[in-house]
C-alpha cells in the first residue's frame, strides 16, 4: 500500500508548534558537517573517508550536481505511489540500506539499531559480512533483509556463512566485487586506524563455527591470530567470473553483484545468470580516479536493458538524487553514509530520522516535479547543466 511519506514534513512543523525540533538537521546534504562536529574522530573519519585523494568521492557528488530536474506543471501529481518491486521484494519506496560494516564504531547499538529503524519503515537492510552483530541477532529486528557477502577463499566457510544467512531469513545475496582487497585510504592510514584491528565488525565470521574450526585458538583467546586468519581468508582473494556458479550452488535466492562500473561487466553478469547488479564505486573508497558512479549508470542500464535488475549507489544524499538515479536507469538506490551519520548522532531514532527525511523529500520533490510513480521517470526529465 502506498505511504504518504510527505507527512513527515507536517509532523515536524506540528511538533515545532509544540516547541519540539527534529533531533538534528533535515538537510541531508549538510548531515556530514553535523556528524563531523559531533561524532568521535575515529568513527566519523572511517565512514567519511575515501580512497587516495578523494577524487572519485567528490566526482560522485559532482555528477549528481550536473544533472538538473525540469519540473512539469499541472501534472495531477497529488497522489503519489512510491512502491516498487525489486527481486520479488515489495518496497514502499525504491530505497534500500546499503551494507555498511562495523557499525558499532559510530554507535554501540550498531546494526541492531539500523535494522530496527529500517524494519519500522519497511525498507530492506543489506547486512554486511563485516557486521558488529551476527546474522541471527539482526534477524530478530524483523523486516526485510538481504545479505552482503565478502567472498572468502575458504569454500566451507563461505557455505556456512551463507547457510546461516539463509536460515535466518535473508532473501537476496549481494556479492561485493570491488573490495577484494581494501583500497588505499589515507584518512585511516594516517591515524593507523581500521575498526577491524580490535575485532570490531567481525561478529559474522568470528561467530561462525566453520571459521572457528580453522583457528588453533578461539578469537577470545588469541585475537591477533584470528584477525590474521580472517584477513587471509576474506581479503586478497582471487576469484573470476567462472566461479560465480559456485555461489549459485550455495544460494537459491536472487544474487546481485555490487560494484559494477563497466557495461561489459554488466553484460557478463547477465551471461552468468545473475539477477541484479549494483552500479557502484563503493562510495569512492576503492579506486581513486574511477569515474563517478552516476556517469557509469546510463551506459550500463542501456547495455543490459531489462535483462537484469539495475540498482545504484555512491553519492545519493537527497530525494532529488534518488529521482536522478531512477531517471538514469536505476530501479532502486542503496543509501549509504547518511544513515551511518544518523546512527552516530542518535542511534535507532537517528537512522529513522535520516530515512524519513529522504523519503519525505523524495515524495515531495517527485510530486513537485510533476510525477506520481518511480516508473514514470526517464532521462527526458533531466537536463545537463
Ligand atoms: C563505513 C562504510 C563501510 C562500508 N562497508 C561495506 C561493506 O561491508 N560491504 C559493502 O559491500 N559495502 C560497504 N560499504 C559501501 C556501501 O555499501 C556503499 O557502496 C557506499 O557507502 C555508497 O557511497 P555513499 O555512502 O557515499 O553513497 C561501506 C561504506 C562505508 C562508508
Ligand atoms: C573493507 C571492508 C571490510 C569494509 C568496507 O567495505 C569499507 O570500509 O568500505
Amino acid at each position: 500500500m502506498a505511504t504518504r511519506f510527505g507527512d513527515y514534513q507536517s509532523e515536524i512543523y506540528l511538533h515545532g508548534l509544540a516547541g519540539t525540533k527534529p533531533p538534528f538537521t533535515t538537510d541531508l546534504a549538510a548531515l556530514e558537517e553535523e556528524a563531523a562536529a559531533r561524532l568521535p574522530e575515529d568513527g566519523f573519519g572511517y565512514v567519511a573517508g575515501g580512497a587516495g585523494s578523494g577524487a572519485t568521492m567528490r566526482a560522485n557528488r559532482e555528477a549528481f550536481d550536473r544533472w538538473k530536474i525540469v519540473p512539469r506543471m499541472l501534472a495531477e501529481a497529488t497522489d503519489r505511489d512510491l512502491t516498487t518491486t525489486v527481486l520479488g521484494d515489495e518496497l514502499p519506496a525504491p530505497v534500500l540500506l546499503a551494507p555498511i560494516g562495523a557499525q558499532t564504531i559510530v554507535h554501540p547499538d550498531g546494526e541492531l539499531a539500523t535494522a530496527r529503524a529500517a524494519a519500522s519503515l519497511g525498507l530492506p537492510m543489506i547486512l554486511s559480512t563485516v557486521s558488529s552483530h551476527s546474522v541471527e541477532a539482526i534477524a530478530e529486528a524483523g523486516g526485510s533483509r538481504w545479505f552482503q557477502l565478502y567472498w572468502p577463499s575458504d569454500a566451507e566457510v563461505c557455505a556456512s556463512i551463507l547457510g546461516r544467512a539463509r536460515n535466518a531469513g535473508y532473501t537476496a545475496l549481494v556479492v561485493t566485487l570491488d573490495t577484494w582487497t581494501m583500497g588505499w585510504r589515507p584518512r585511516d592510514l594516517d591515524r593507523a586506524y581500521v575498526p577491524f584491528l580490535n575485532g570490531e565488525g567481525l561478529a559474522i565470521p568470528f561467530s561462525d563455527p566453520v571459521f572457528r574450526s580453522r583457528l588453533a585458538k578461539s578469537p577470545e583467546e588469541d585475537l591477533p591470530a584470528a584477525m590474521l586468519a580472517w584477513m587471509s581468508m576474506f581479503t586478497g582473494t582471487d576469484f573470476g567470473w567462472h566461479q560465480l556458479s559456485l555461489l549459485r550452488e550455495l544460494w537459491s535466492g536472487p544474487i546481485v553483484l555490487k560494484g559494477v562500473q563497466h557495461a561489459d561487466d554488466a553484460r557478463r553478469a547477465v551471461d552468468a545468470g545473475m539477477d541484479g547488479i549494483v552500479v557502484s564505486n563503493h562510495g569512492g573508497r576503492q579506486v581513486d580516479g574511477a569515474l563517478a558512479a552516476l556517469d557509469a549508470l546510463p551506459t550500463i542500464a542501456g547495455a543490459v536493458g531489462d535483462r537484469i535488475e539495475v540498482l545504484f549507489d555512491s553519492g545519493v544524499r537527497t530525494g532529488a538524487d534518488v529521482i536522478k538515479a531512477l531517471a538514469l536507469g536505476a530501479k532502486a538506490v542503496l543509501y549509504g553514509r547518511p544513515y551511518a551519520y544518523g546512527l552516530g548522532l542518535a542511534g535507532e531514532d537517528g537512522v529513522r530520522h535520516v530515512l524519513r527525511c529522504l523519503l519525505a523529500e523524495l515524495y515531495i520533490t517527485l510530486g513537485l516535479a510533476g510525477y506520481r510513480t518511480p516508473s514514470e521517470l526517464s532521462p527526458s526529465l533531466l537536463r545537463r547543466g
